[in-house]
């Protein structure tokens, strides 16, 4: 069998502004060429930290204090400085959660959508232009010349994310980091992303971590899940078999509370207090602590 393309293991990290409080605990999770895997849990789970630590990016005050990030077998959290310019962008890139603030806004979408080919690639301007214009047409944009001359402030936020979206499979990497990329969109254009990524991400055999609060947009989406709570990993597995007979109560009471993937008016029910009380319990934090 070979090794999956990024095997995440024993990941624990603290947090040194907050006294120490532990931000992940021991998670584990492996992701396969090709395989769209959804990162899920509320706000504090940990999910930025994770797709932070794939990056390259960890911010000042998370202190990683166990585990390893196998990616292609070399491990993220061990390489120089110089190792890792070399990955990201290249092996690994993201796909932003925020369309309004991610692009330049002084510079033509050309540029932007170019340096990266020329730069790491080895392209020239012709060819580098020609894939982008290609790029722009495989995320459906209408008149690519017109586009790529245009700065980001000229186009909607829609348009944007799909510029974002052709930026990140432009050199062809190995996987793609989704940090809630629909999240600042209306639900149409939601759909239309998502379903723009999952085609992407298909021709192109690009494997995915897709990280969300939302399990309906996991249900579109992803592969299989990693559902999180406080850092820890609550429930794992192919998403059709999470959905269908999720095991833990959290995941229950998740897709109880809805929206409901599959019954999108149906009300919400809040996650009772007692499953909570539960998860801190099973998970060890102690009464008011993280
Ligand atoms: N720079 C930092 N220094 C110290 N602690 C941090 C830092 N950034 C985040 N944390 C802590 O790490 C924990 C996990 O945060 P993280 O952003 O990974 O969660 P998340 O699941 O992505 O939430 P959200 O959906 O709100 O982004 C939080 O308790 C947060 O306070």
């Amino acid at each position: 069998m070979t090794s999956p393309l990024l095997s995440i293991a024993g990941l624990s990290a603290v947090s040194d502004r907050d006294g120490g409080a532990p931000i992940l605990r021991d998670v584990s999770l492996t992701l396969e060429r090709g395989e769209v895997r959804g990162l899920v849990g509320e706000s504090g789970a940990g999910k930025s930290t994770i797709a932070k630590a794939l990056l390259g990016i960890l911010p000042r005050g998370v202190r990683i204090t166990s585990g390893s990030i196998l990616f292609e077998s070399r491990d993220l959290l061990t390489l120089s400085a110089k190792e890792l310019r070399g990955i990201m962008g290249s092996d690994i890139s993201l796909i932003p959660q925020d369309p309004q603030t991610a692009l330049n806004p002084g510079r033509r979408i050309e540029a932007q959508l170019t340096d990266g080919l020329r730069l790491k690639r080895g392209m020239s301007s012709g060819d580098a232009r020609r894939r982008a214009l290609k790029l722009l047409e495989e995320v459906h944009i209408r008149d690519p010349e017109r586009v790529l001359r245009a700065y980001p402030h000229e186009l909607s936020g829609g348009m944007r994310q799909r510029i974002l979206i052709a930026a990140a499979f432009a050199l062809e990497p190995k996987m793609v980091v989704a940090d809630e990329p629909t999240t600042a969109l209306d639900v149409t254009v939601q759909k239309q992303i998502l379903r723009l990524i999952r085609g992407l991400q298909e021709a192109h055999g690009t494997a995915v971590i897709f990280v969300t609060h939302d399990l309906g947009v996991v249900a579109q989406i992803c592969d299989s899940v990693t559902l999180l709570y406080a850092g820890k990993v609550i429930e794992e597995g192919r998403t059709s078999d999470v959905l269908a007979h999720p095991q833990h109560i959290y995941t229950k009471s998740l897709l109880a509370a809805g929206p409901r993937y599959d019954r999108p008016d149906a009300g919400l029910t809040p996650v009772p207090q007692a499953v909570f009380e539960q998860l801190r319990r099973e998970i060890g934090i102690p009464e008011g602590g993280r």
